[in-house]
């Protein structure tokens, strides 16, 4: 059964005007090597708890969202999804009416089970755990280089239904982008012919106009927070280099003497940062090199990232994530899918398709890593990945997978599989959690028993890792790909600031 919202009713949970305030038992195992008499050694595992104290904010602020590439189809897309579902449309096609909805976004339309109600399994909505934005409620806005209004993108986007484009061209022709950072050096030359919409001057003079933007979007929508997600074209990897961008000083002084290598997204990046302001990458380049990284834990400001995980790469960190758990060891993974939208079109370059390349071969590592009974010292699957422009397909992305195991006794096992992601369809609710948890985030603080005060999550937000194919997370935090551990991981944590024990599956009560 469904429950719309919920109370905990607990010693360690407390509601105030302000706040919701929990004391949560952390519980872990450290793993000892000890030496025994005879001189052998023994590993020890040893439980042990740490007490956590949560406090999350229950204000919900005005939320305006910036996106990088809003003319884009993810973004025409994602502006489409909120005006509609906030306006309530319904649309006529050839299957029967459709009325809007948040499907594929984890907050809006997914559910986290609670507990049992005489021997009946309750579960909740899971933009139901925490106090969330609607995403109704969100202001939207942007940049993009080409000057199309949103009205025009979501045509040329060639995603949503006629019915529901005609309806919505009234409501989306006044939204017009702001001029972005354009350098072809970063991009495929097959996007020059869009770039119509461009901020002038050298890069920190556009740096400077970003952060302008930023001030101008608060001041006129008069929202309280504003969260930046890049959804701009997938940009070639910047050159980590000593002395340019390996720290935040070296990145600050190569921009004041106009040093080329500093990429849009990387200005975007440290725009937001100047002004306290979560910046989430949704494409796969290295746009957190070194100093941004360090630029935003001097801040203390949310940044996230990389590159959505929606559809091809999602299923493989669930299929990848089950074989290796049942003892199956894949030995070949070969990724194919064409697409024919413009981020195909920009992919069709090696520079950038090597971006999207690296994001999505590193997504088993960590599966792979974990077993060592199927995998010998540096041994890994071979994985090939393969992207290929078919204008014709359009946004409609055919993605084909063959995954080559070996199981008992010698034997082989190949699954092969046919998915047709529709990329913005599947993209847009992402962003939408990106930018909500986001948000979130930055309104609960924590400490651990022995902590001075209490302090906000890390800026480099690991929570976010569900949503990403290559996540940005702490230096030294093992990085996560396994999706069911993902949102187990996100899920935990959100009832730890509620006071609810981990979702174990146990269920002993039946056993
Ligand atoms: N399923 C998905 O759609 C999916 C999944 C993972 C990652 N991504 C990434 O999301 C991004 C957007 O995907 P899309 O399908 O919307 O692509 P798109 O090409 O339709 O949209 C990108 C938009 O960004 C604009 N742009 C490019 N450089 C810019 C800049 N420097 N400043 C401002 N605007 C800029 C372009 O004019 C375009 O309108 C791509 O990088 C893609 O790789 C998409
Ligand atoms: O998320 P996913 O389906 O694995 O990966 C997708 C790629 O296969 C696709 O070619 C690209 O255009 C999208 O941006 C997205 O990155």
């Amino acid at each position: 059964m469904l429950v719309d919202s919920f109370r905990v009713e607990s010693p360690y949970v407390k509601y105030t005007e302000e706040t919701i305030e929990s004391k949560y038992e952390y519980t872990t195992t450290d793993m000892v090597h000890e030496v025994m008499k005879d001189g052998k050694y023994e590993w020890v595992a040893r439980p042990k708890s740490v007490t956590y104290q949560f406090v999350t904010k229950r204000k919900l602020p005005k939320l305006g969202v910036m996106l990088v590439g809003w003319g884009g189809n993810n973004g025409s897309t994602l502006t489409a999804g909120i005006i509609s579902n906030r306006e309530g449309i319904s649309w006529v096609t050839k299957d029967g009416v459709q009325h809007a909805n948040y499907f594929g976004s984890l907050t809006q339309a997914s559910t986290c089970r609670i507990g049992t109600f005489s021997r009946e399994e309750i579960y909740v909505p899971f933009k139901s755990l925490l106090p969330m934005v609607d995403p109704n409620d969100i202001v939207i806005g942007g940049w993009d280089i080409s000057d199309m209004n949103l009205a025009d993108a979501m045509e040329r986007a060639r995603v949503l239904d006629i019915d529901l484009q005609k309806q919505l061209r009234p409501l989306m022709q006044d939204m017009v982008p702001l001029p972005g950072i354009y350098d072809p050096d970063f991009i495929a030359a097959n996007q020059g012919s869009r770039a119509n919409n461009i901020i002038k001057g050298s890069k920190k003079e556009q740096m400077e106009r970003v952060i302008q933007d930023i001030r101008t979007f608060k001041a006129e929508t008069k929202v309280d927070k504003v969260v930046v997600l890049w959804t701009a074209n997938t940009e070639r990897y910047s050159d980590v280099i000593t002395g340019l961008n390996d720290t935040k000083e070296n990145l600050f002084n190569s921009l004041k003497n106009g040093e080329p290598e500093i990429s849009p997204s990387t200005l975007f990046a440290l725009a937001c940062i100047h002004e306290g302001v979560p910046f989430i990458n949704g494409s796969p380049q290295n746009t957190f090199v070194p100093g941004v990284i360090e630029y935003a834990i001097e801040k203390n400001c949310l940044i996230g990232g990389d590159d959505f995980k929606s559809g091809q790469t999602k299923m493989k960190s669930v299929l990848v994530d089950f074989l290796v758990g049942a003892g199956i060891k894949p030995t070949a993974i070969v990724s194919y899918n064409h697409l024919g939208n413009n981020d195909g079109m920009n992919l069709s370059a090696p520079q950038t398709f090597r971006s999207k390349e690296i994001s999505k071969s590193n997504v088993v590592d960590d599966m792979v890593s974990s077993n060592s009974i199927l995998y010998g010292p540096g041994e890994h699957p071979d994985h090939v990945i393969v992207i290929k422009y078919v204008p014709y397909v359009g946004d409609s992305k055919r993605a084909m997978d063959e995954y080559t195991s070996e199981i008992f006794m010698g034997g082989r096992n190949t699954i092969v599989m046919h998915n047709t992601c529709e990329d913005s369809l599947l993209a847009a609710p992402l962003i939408l959690d990106l930018v909500l948890l986001a948000e979130l985030c930055t309104r609960i603080e924590f400490k651990a028993e022995g902590e001075g005060k209490l302090h906000s999550f890390h800026p480099v937000a690991a929570l976010l890792s569900y949503l990403t194919k290559a996540p940005l997370v702490p230096a030294g935090t093992p990085v996560v790909n396994a999706l069911a551990k993902q949102r187990a991981m996100l899920e935990n944590i959100i009832r730890a600031c509620i006071g609810l024990a981990p979702e174990n599956n146990m269920m002993l009560e039946y056993k």
